[in-house]
């Protein structure tokens, strides 16, 4: 691949999508952003702002924008899925024909597939039969878009199996803002970027219920001792759980007022009910989907993940925030987990 005319699809012209669009259009890359409809894509192309997912920043004139599938993916070295993880199957098949094209084939989506409990470069593996699995990856990472999109300072990470097409996609991404890692652990990654969602949601509900900052540490703690459990028990390396994906990511995710899936928990602890929380929502708050995917992990793999099982209680409605962490807090006394030895998590 040509780093510099190595061009990018972006499938999906929500937060996440527009703001790595605009880094690599910025960068002088040459970029399509794909639109699901139509009228968001013309609006987008003559305005030259997402005004519905990511007002404050002004698209250069070279990224292209559409609403054709096939148009966005004709003559791209990279395809860059942008779409929610629920919904990543049904786009990518549509460009199954031709997945023999692009070089790299990267998700940003971070979820598990409900069903088939897949990460989402599992997904893509499935939906996109054609491509060679070597290609297929993922970037993930502590990434606010709204923050990206501004040029503050970000690191990410790009795990795909092939070592010298991640570096090929790191060099694409890399500005002086935008910093990217390779990872060769991909399940770790995709395990660590995904459950987190589950763990912010917890830290908003928190955050609404008022508990203050020592809990919120505890959560940081025990639920990255829960997403390293549950990897180690896939197969995962114990280090991505220190890294960028895991500690990093998990940091953020339950920190930031950017946080889609932290600002749901708050609504709920704060008594909204998940019907007002996700009226209030424009952007998608993966975790909700997520976490009865990660319970059904747990259960297949046979990791103990309580704050987990309290979010899905939660999300269920079979109880309410508080209960939860009365539960959480009184559970049989334990020692810290030796989880990073491979044990099981108590
Ligand atoms: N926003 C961020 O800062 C950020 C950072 C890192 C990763 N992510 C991940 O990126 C993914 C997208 O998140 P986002 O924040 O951009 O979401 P978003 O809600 O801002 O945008 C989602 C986009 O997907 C489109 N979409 C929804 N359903 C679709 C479907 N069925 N088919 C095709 N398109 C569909 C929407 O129209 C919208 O353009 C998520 O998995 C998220 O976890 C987001
Ligand atoms: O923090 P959230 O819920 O907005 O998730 C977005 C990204 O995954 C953060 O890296």
């Amino acid at each position: 691949m040509d780093i510099e005319t190595a061009h990018t699809a972006v499938f999906g012209a929500g937060s996440w999508g527009t703001a790595l669009a605009y880094s690599l259009a910025k960068a002088g890359h040459p970029v399509t952003l794909w639109a699901r409809r139509e009228d968001a894509a013309r609006e987008i192309a003559a305005t030259r702002r997402n005004a519905a997912y990511l007002p404050n920043a002004e698209l250069p004139a070279s990224l292209r924008v559409t609403s054709d599938l096939h148009e966005a993916a004709s003559g791209a070295s990279v395809w860059l899925f942008a779409v929610p993880s629920q919904s990543l199957r049904s786009v990518a098949t549509q460009l199954a024909d031709r997945a023999t094209e692009p070089e790299a084939i990267v998700s940003v989506a971070k979820g598990i597939e409900n069903g088939t409990l897949l990460t989402t470069s599992g997904v893509l593996r499935e939906a996109l039969p054609l491509a060679p699995e070597a290609r297929v990856g993922v970037l993930y990472g502590p990434s606010h878009a709204e923050e990206v999109a501004l040029g503050q300072p970000t690191s990410v990470v790009v795990s795909i199996p092939d070592l010298a097409i991640a570096e090929q996609v790191q060099a694409l991404f890399m500005t002086p803002s935008l910093r990217v890692y390779t990872n060769t652990d991909l399940v770790g990654v995709e395990i660590a970027g995904s459950v987190k969602n589950v763990m912010a949601l917890a830290a908003g509900m928190g955050d609404g219920m008022g508990l203050g900052d020592n809990a919120k540490a505890a959560l940081v703690t025990r639920g990255l001792a829960e997403i390293t459990s549950l990897g180690l028990a896939m197969g995962a390396a114990a280090h991505t759980f220190a890294g960028l994906a895991g500690l990093g990511d998990l940091v953020v995710t339950c920190f930031s007022k950017h946080s889609r899936n932290r600002g749901f928990g708050e609504m709920i602890g704060g008594g909204k009910s998940l019907e007002e929380a996700a009226d209030a929502m424009t952007m998608v708050v993966e975790g909700m989907k997520t976490t009865a995917s990660v319970r059904e992990l747990a259960s297949r793999y046979g990791i103990e993940m309580p704050i987990t099982e309290a979010v899905a209680r939660v999300i269920d409605g079979e109880s309410a925030p508080y209960d939860e962490v009365c539960s959480l807090m009184t559970r049989d006394p334990k020692h810290e987990a030796a989880h990073l030895d491979g044990s099981a998590f108590a």
